[in-house]
This record gives structure tokens, C-alpha cells and sequence, in this order.
């Protein structure tokens, strides 16, 4: 299988190098002939239904149910057309280890030699989150999960909610396991202990309380789990929310201490350490792209329905202040290394770029150095430093190996030179011609 893996959450545009492999990897398989006689290889008939906007173009959309040969089954809500793309590329049978982790790590974990890392907790005011069971190293891949529901975003435009939350049970009850969704919803948690609680009274007291358990439209859980515990994908190309299990219990923090990474089909992720983390740590992720300052990060997490409560969030104002203005200095710094590019000051724009590293570094922003290794190298070659251009790709392939941008595969990485960095890389050297022109 392909080993490569794209992150979402990093300011390199790593998809762009990936594509010519991923491609191979979608065209090696050929079209399944028997998928149009039945319903096979669905589970259940594909339940379908039109757009119910004027707005959109009418559009046929189905739930999609299916049991994986490996690995968990899942439900896919979307058109016919995404649908037959996903299953003819035969990602749904995926294997996400091979994909995320090294052949060696693979047999030690499949001989048990790799204690589990982490377990689902109570969080005080975030409902539940995922802690550390043991120490993980840093750069370790110590989470894969695979997506469990997929739904098209282009629903939320075309179809009434009402009806995208009948058709989201639907394809929920498909499930063999529908709980497995239904237990993430918060409220639905707190329903049940409320139900005890009243169950208790109503013993001593004969029927009170009752009234408390209102009944909730059809499917209105499983919306809400969507809406809370669902991550952006991209699965042949088209956006979807998935819904992950595990991965969906992982909280946010502005200063994570790891990172998803998405399988070439979009449908496994692997979590990996940014980080040595102890146990009994959190383990969080960013839901936003990283280095923002603190009111765009809670402008950004507002659409999540939630005010954030991490470590930087929480800092003393004098503390976070401090950290909104190194952010505020990186992003504005990189714009000027740009002008400066653009008129020739190479010297200056270097002095800039190593000054963005160094506050990267202070703000603890290291996954984003790559971007900054690479123009520096650019840099130094435009004054003829070939050495010093070498020194830092070797520090950008560095990053982009520790960061797992460059596969599992170790006789892979000696390959990666100050060519074929500048030649594949990125937003940076796209930025970079830009400024060239
Ligand atoms: C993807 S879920 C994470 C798991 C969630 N805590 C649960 O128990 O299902 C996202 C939700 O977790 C909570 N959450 C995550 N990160 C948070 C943070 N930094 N501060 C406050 N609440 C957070 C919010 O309620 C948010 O809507």
C-alpha cells in the first residue's frame, strides 16, 4: 500500500507532492462489475433522497452502508457518484497500519509488544478527553482510527435538516453497533444519569420526574454528535464530515502536544506526538491551523460551539499577550520576507527568516519550521551558499521525516536533497516563485 500520509493541520502543502502517487495508487484498481446487479457491495439497500433546496442543483444523495473485509464498518452519506468512486478505489479495505507505521513498529504492536497509550477519561468541563497511559515518545504514532460515518458537506446546503437528520439515523441504526455514535453525545450521557437519578426518585416517590426526559426529534442525537465530535475530511476529492470514535474524544489545544494525519483516501487518521508526553498528560490536537493569535483561535473555535479552555487560553494576560505578539511578529514578518524577496535584499530577507525561526521555536510552533528551513535554503542559494542551502534542507527533511510527511519507509528518506525539496516544496516555494516573478 501507499505510505504516504498528508496532514491537514500544517501549513505545508504536502497533498501537492503526494498526488502522482495517491493517483497510481486509485488507478491501480479496477471498477467492480457487480456493484451495479444488487445493492452488493453495500449491507443495505442505499436509502436515497433529492435535494430538497431551490437554490442548489438537484442532486440524488444516498446512505451508504458497508462492512469492511478489515477493520470496522461504516456508513457513507453521499452521491452515487462519491460513493462508486470510494468503493472502486477500494480505500474502505484500507489497512491504516501499514499506512501510518513502520514494518517493525507494526510487529511489535501486533505481538502486544506496545502497551496501549492512551485511555478515554471524564474531563472536568469538556465532557470526556483522552489521557496518556504510558509515556510516549516524541514523534510516536500511537493512535490509527478509521472513519466510522462519512456525510457529504455539500448536504447542508442542499437538503432541510430535518431530513439530513432522518437519513443520519438511518445510516446510524444500519450500523451493527449504533451505540457507538449515539454514546458520544454529551447530553445523551447525562440523559441516561438523569434517567437513573429519576428512576431512583421514582421508586421513593412514585412516578416524579417524568416530565424532565423530553423526546427528542428523530436524529437530533446523532446531528449533534456530528456536529461535536466530527472532523473535516476529504474522500475522493469531495468534503465530508467523518466521525472518528476515538480520535473524536481528543480535545483541542492552542499548544498541542500531537497531530492527525490522513491516510491517502481520507478515511484513516493516525495520531502522532509533537512531543514526549507523560502519562496521565492530555493528549490534544488543533482543530485550527496553528499560529493564529488568541482572538482569531476563539473566533475559529466559536464555530465549534465552544470556548476554549487549554493552557495558552488559560495563561495569565501578560503571558498570553506576550505569545500573541510573537504570533502577530511571525505572520507579519513573513509577509515582509516576501517584499524583501521581491526587491532583491536576500541578506535582509535571511536576517527575517531566522528570526521567524527563532520565535517559532519560542512559541513552540517547531512543526512549522519546515516552510522557513526551506526558504532559508532558497535563500542562501541565490547568494551561491551552497553549503549553507544544504545544511538547511537537511534540516527540513529532518522535520518532514520526524513529522511522518515522508512515509514510514526508511530506504525512502535518503533520496530527499536540497533538489528535490526546492522542486517539490510547497506553499513555501510556491510563495516563493511568486515573489520571484
Ligand atoms: C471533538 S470533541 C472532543 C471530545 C469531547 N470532549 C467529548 O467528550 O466528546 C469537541 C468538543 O469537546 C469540547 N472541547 C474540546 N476542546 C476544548 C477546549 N480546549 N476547551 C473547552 N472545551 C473543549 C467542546 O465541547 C467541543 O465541542
Amino acid at each position: 500500500s501507499c505510505p504516504y500520509v498528508t496532514a491537514t493541520n500544517e501549513q505545508l502543502d504536502v497533498p501537492h507532492i503526494l498526488e502522482p502517487d495517491v493517483q497510481q495508487l486509485l488507478n491501480a484498481n479496477q471498477p467492480n462489475e457487480t456493484a451495479s446487479k444488487s445493492h452488493h457491495p453495500w449491507t443495505h439497500k442505499p436509502d436515497c433522497f433529492h435535494t430538497t433546496s431551490t437554490k442548489v442543483a438537484k442532486t440524488k444523495y444516498c446512505v451508504y452502508n458497508y462492512n469492511r473485509v478489515k477493520g470496522q464498518p461504516i456508513t457513507i452519506i453521499t452521491t452515487p457518484n462519491t460513493a462508486t468512486n470510494i468503493i472502486e478505489s477500494e480505500t474502505l479495505d484500507e489497512e491504516p497500519i501499514e499506512i501510518f507505521i513502520s514494518r517493525k513498529q507494526q510487529d511489535d504492536w501486533l505481538e502486544g509488544e506496545v502497551k496501549p497509550a492512551y485511555e478515554i477519561v471524564d474531563m472536568e468541563g469538556k465532557d470526556k478527553g483522552v489521557v496518556a497511559t504510558r509515556k510516549i515518545k516524541k514523534y510516536e504514532t500511537f493512535m490509527i482510527d478509521t472513519v466510522l460515518v462519512a456525510s457529504d458537506l455539500d448536504l447542508d446546503k442542499a437538503v432541510i435538516r430535518a431530513k439530513r437528520a432522518e437519513e443520519l439515523a438511518l445510516g446510524v441504526d444500519r450500523l451493527p453497533d449504533p451505540s457507538v455514535v449515539r454514546s458520544l453525545s454529551a447530553r445523551a450521557g447525562k440523559k441516561k444519569a438523569k434517567k437513573e437519578e429519576n428512576a431512583d426518585k421514582d421508586a421513593k416517590a412514585d412516578g416524579e420526574g417524568k416530565e424532565s426526559d423530553i423526546e427528542e426529534a428523530v436524529g437530533e442525537l446523532e446531528m449533534r454528535v456530528m456536529r461535536t465530535n466530527a472532523f473535516g475530511i476529504q474522500a475522493q476529492g469531495v468534503g465530508m464530515k467523518g466521525l472518528f470514535p476515538e480520535v473524536s474524544r481528543i480535545n483541542h489545544a492552542c499548544n498541542p502536544n500531537a497531530f492527525v494525519m490522513f491516510s491517502p483516501s481520507g478515511l484513516s487518521v493516525g495520531i502522532k506526538s509533537y512531543r514526549e508526553i507523560q502519562p496521565g498528560e492530555e493528549i490534544t490536537i488543533s482543530y485550527l491551523l496553528l499560529g493564529q493569535k488568541s482572538t482569531d483561535r476563539q473566533a475559529g473555535l466559536r464555530k465549534w460551539g465552544f470556548k476554549c479552555s487549554c493552557d495558552l487560553c488559560s495563561s495569565p494576560p501578560s503571558v498570553l499577550a506576550a505569545s500573541d505578539e510573537r504570533r502577530v511578529r511571525i505572520s507579519s514578518s513573513e509577509n515582509s520576507l516576501v517584499d524583501l524577496w521581491k526587491v532583491g535584499q536576500v541578506q535582509s530577507a535571511i536576517r527575517l527568516a531566522e528570526e521567524i525561526v527563532d520565535l517559532m521555536k519560542e512559541e513552540e510552533l517547531e512543526s512549522m519550521l519546515t516552510d522557513e528551513y526551506v526558504i532559508l535554503a532558497r535563500l542562501h542559494l541565490l547568494l551561491e551558499e551552497k553549503n549553507k542551502a544544504e545544511e538547511y534542507a537537511e534540516l527540513a527533511v529532518e522535520e518532514l521525516k520526524n513529522l511522518g510527511f515522508l512515509g514510514v519507509d526508511e530506504r525512502e528518506w535518503d533520496d530527499w536533497n536540497l533538489e528535490k525539496l526546492l522542486k517539490t516544496f510547497g506553499e513555501a516555494a510556491a510563495a516563493m516563485r511568486k515573489a520571484e516573478q
